[in-house]
């Protein structure tokens, strides 16, 4: 219990990751990952990835089971400290916003183009076929 009310920052995770621990954040918190390397289940090299990081996205995608839920547990050693979970909801935020403007970008381009190119290959095709009559 007492073990969990440790705070850490984003610069202190990084800093104690380069010292040979392996620190990552899940849900905003702190799991050192060094003992658990080698009995991943999903491999070494994707918690290696995410030493000093956020891993929450990546571990939410692979849809972890209850059971590695409960493992986390014994792995956990902190939480990530308020002024840097503020940071991070910004980064996720505006991660998403970037990715849907992006999607925006590239749909409206193909929303006119394609019309555009069936349009004229119609075009073509019906000028050939009358001019043969
Ligand atoms: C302390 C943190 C973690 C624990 C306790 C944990 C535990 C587990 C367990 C028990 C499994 C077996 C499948 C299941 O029960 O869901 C698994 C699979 C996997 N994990 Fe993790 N994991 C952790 C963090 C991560 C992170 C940060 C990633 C990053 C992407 C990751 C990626 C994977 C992948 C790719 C698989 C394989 C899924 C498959 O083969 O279908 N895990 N993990």
């Amino acid at each position: 219990m007492a073990e969990e009310a440790v705070v850490f920052t984003f610069e202190e995770i990084k800093q104690l990751t380069d010292n040979k621990r392996n620190l990552l954040v899940i849900h905003n918190g702190v799991y050192d990952v060094a003992e658990f390397l080698n009995e991943h289940p999903g491999g070494e090299e994707v918690l290696l990835e995410h030493a000093g990081k956020d891993a929450t996205e990546n571990f939410e995608d692979v849809g972890h089971s209850t059971d590695a839920r409960e493992m986390m547990a014994k792995y956990k050693i902190g939480e990530l400290a308020e002024s840097d979970r503020k940071a991070l909801e910004k980064e996720e935020k505006s991660r998403v916003a970037d990715s849907s403007s992006n999607s925006d970008n590239s749909s409206s381009w193909k929303s006119w183009i394609i019309p555009i190119i069936l349009g004229l290959v119609g075009t073509f095709i019906l000028k050939s076929y009358l001019l043969k009559q």
